[in-house]
């Protein structure tokens, strides 16, 4: 005789959750759930993919702007373990979002154009979360705050983060509280301004990676950035390919020239001289 396929409960299982904490209760699963609402009439089976593939994003890129913001928070204290950690994560997170372009793919181009006109003039180009990201990151660029001009919060809360030093500002404060060589103006300035390359940092990190053993965390933080910028054009790129099978170089509804607009976001760094070094160091 073989064993009936049914897995029995144990006698320990709590099935009354009436004034409990529940699953549901504790995920806000009924707020979660009933926010996907398609507005394709007939509803197109393929918006659902297009949202919850949105979604899903947003969901981890709050977790990616609440790890740097803890990040940033632990460089400015001297801390540097914990932010190893918290950019290994960070890696990660930026893996699934960029693994996830292959759900998106499955989406043809006919498909997409048969409920592309509900989006109007909707995009990611508005996506806050993804300019905070890029903001923390250190690619400041004021120009991106005007489409949330109809939302005064939101626009003020980017433009905190656009003042603030970045991630890679708080690293070069720290190299500099550490005694290594950073310039005077890598330390203070206007941070809402794009960041320029320095030469002067060549020297710097150039420092760090001849002598690991002496500057070891720092080498590995170096490292993790590199790491960090890498996950991150390989998300732009991911998004530009798949938006260049799905719409052409039909022009995007944002307003942009669509493909063209998002292949010049790959000319684009973070952490210039991290790469820079990259060709002198052992010379
Ligand atoms: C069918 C799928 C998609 C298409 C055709 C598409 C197309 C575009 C286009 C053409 C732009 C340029 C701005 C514009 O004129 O609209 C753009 C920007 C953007 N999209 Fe998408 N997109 C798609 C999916 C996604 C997904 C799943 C995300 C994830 C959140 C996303 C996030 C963004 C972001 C953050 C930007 C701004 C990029 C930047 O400033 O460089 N897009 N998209
Ligand atoms: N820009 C896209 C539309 C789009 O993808 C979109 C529209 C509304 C909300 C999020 C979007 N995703 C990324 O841009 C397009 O031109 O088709």
């Amino acid at each position: 005789m073989s064993e009936p396929n049914k897995r029995d409960l144990e006698a320990g299982i709590t099935t009354d959750l009436r004034d409990r904490m529940s699953y549901g209760g504790y995920l806000a699963l009924d707020t979660l759930l009933s926010a996907q609402s398609p507005l394709s009439r007939p509803e197109h089976h393929d918006e659902m993919l297009f949202i919850i593939q949105h979604q899903t994003s947003e969901l981890w890129m709050k977790l990616i702007i609440h790890e740097l913001r803890a990040a940033i928070a632990h460089l400015a204290q001297d801390d540097l373990d914990p932010c190893l950690k918290i950019l290994a994560r960070v890696k990660q997170i930026q893996r699934q979002l960029f693994e996830q372009w292959a759900v998106l793919e499955t989406l043809t181009p006919s498909e997409y154009l048969e409920f592309r006109d509900v989006l109007g003039p909707a995009s990611g180009f508005q996506s806050h979360q993804y300019r905070t990201i890029e903001f923390l990151l250190g690619n400041k660029n004021a120009d991106m705050i005007a489409v949330f001009a109809h939302d005064p919060a939101r626009q003020a809360a980017l433009t905190a983060v656009l003042k603030a030093p970045s991630l890679y500002d708080e690293f070069l404060r720290y190299l500099a509280r550490q005694g290594h060589a950073v310039p005077a103006e890598c330390v203070e300035r206007d941070f809402s301004q794009p960041y320029e390359r320095n030469a002067h940092l060549i020297g710097v990190f150039r420092r760090i990676y001849e002598n690991t053993d002496t500057y070891w965390s720092a080498y590995h933080l170096c490292e993790q950035l590199v790491d960090v910028e890498e996950s991150f054009q390989l998300w732009r790129f991911r998004h530009m390919k798949t938006v260049e099978r799905i719409i052409g170089f039909r022009r995007g509804t944002g307003g942009s020239s669509g493909v063209a607009f998002l292949r010049k976001a790959l000319e684009l760094t973070f952490f210039p001289e991290l790469f820079e070094v990259r060709s002198v160091i052992g010379t």
